[in-house]
């Protein structure tokens, strides 16, 4: 088992300016997420997020973090979130045991001591995508089984953005202090996400890009403010912190789907300003 987690500072549109291509995925892709019986973590300054992969084999994993944060224990201030994208696996929550099918997520609270991943079956993992976000309140644990995200269908074939959101940490559902993922999927034949575009000044969001058509999928990322964009091609599983200035869309050469999650000023999913084709550079 090896345990990573590499820090990315903030950005302002002016620094983004001057990246070229590397600079670009150095600041903001997280190439590797998932690896076998590894945890990997990115801790963004962006409003300190903290995002990445676990992915359990033959041992259990835990995130063990106090030091690095300056608090007792990993969730002392802060709430997590995941979703599995994987086989089956299960969490055992200060102790009590879940199992979790692909697609389940949860929401878990503040205060939380031991959060300990597994799965099934060592030879076909569980893939947990996990957010961390600073938290004042202790709201309660709750499982969020895929059935039962809140779906809301967008976009059509003609505009070739077709998809369906799936909202599983939603405030207007739930207690959350900060946080709110979900899991967005293109039809067949559909390729753009999150076009329209759109930015949302009071929170940033990272996006987890995964379930390519094929292994030779790529997704290209865009970002920067609307009037001054850059791309960032993609391979399947790795994501991209977007800063509360950026944009964030996406065009693939198959369907896909990705998992969102935002952190910030508010928690109003739609409090968002939406761009002006004509304004996009
Ligand atoms: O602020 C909201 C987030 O960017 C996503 O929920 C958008 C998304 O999933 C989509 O348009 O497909
Ligand atoms: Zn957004």
């Amino acid at each position: 088992m090896s345990f990573n987690m590499v820090t990315r500072y903030a950005h302002s549109p002016e620094d983004m300016d001057h990246y070229n291509t590397d600079q670009m995925r150095e600041q903001f892709l997280m190439e590797k997420i998932f690896s076998a019986g590894d945890i990997y973590l990115t801790y963004t300054y962006n409003d300190r997020m903290i995002f990445g992969g676990v992915t359990p084999t033959t041992e259990p994993l835990e995130i063990k973090l106090d030091k690095q944060l300056g608090v007792d224990f990993f969730l002392q201030r802060r709430e997590l979130g995941f979703i599995n994208i994987g086989e089956g696996g299960s969490v055992t929550i200060d102790g009590k045991k879940e199992h979790i099918e692909p697609h389940d997520g949860y929401y878990i609270g503040m205060g939380t001591k031991h959060v300990v991943f597994e799965s099934d079956d060592a030879d076909k993992p569980a893939k947990f995508y996990v957010v961390a976000t600073p938290a004042h309140k202790t709201y309660p644990s709750k499982k969020l089984a895929y059935k039962d995200s809140i779906s809301m269908p967008l976009g059509d074939q003609k505009h070739m953005n077709k998809r369906v959101i799936h909202k599983y940490i939603d405030a207007s559902q739930m207690d959350t202090c900060q946080l709110q993922m979900g899991y967005t999927v293109l039809e067949p034949g559909n390729s753009w996400n999150t076009m329209p575009a759109h930015t949302h000044a009071r929170r940033m969001e990272t996006y987890l890009y995964t379930e390519f058509g094929d292994p030779d999928t790529r997704v290209a990322h865009f970002m920067g403010t609307p009037n001054n964009t850059k791309h960032i091609f993609l391979e399947p599983d790795q994501a991209v912190v977007n800063p509360s200035f950026s944009i964030h869309c996406g065009v693939g050469t198959t369907n896909y789907s990705f998992i969102w999650a935002m952190c910030g000023e508010n928690q109003t999913y739609d409090d968002m300003d939406q761009v002006d084709m004509h304004d996009l550079r």
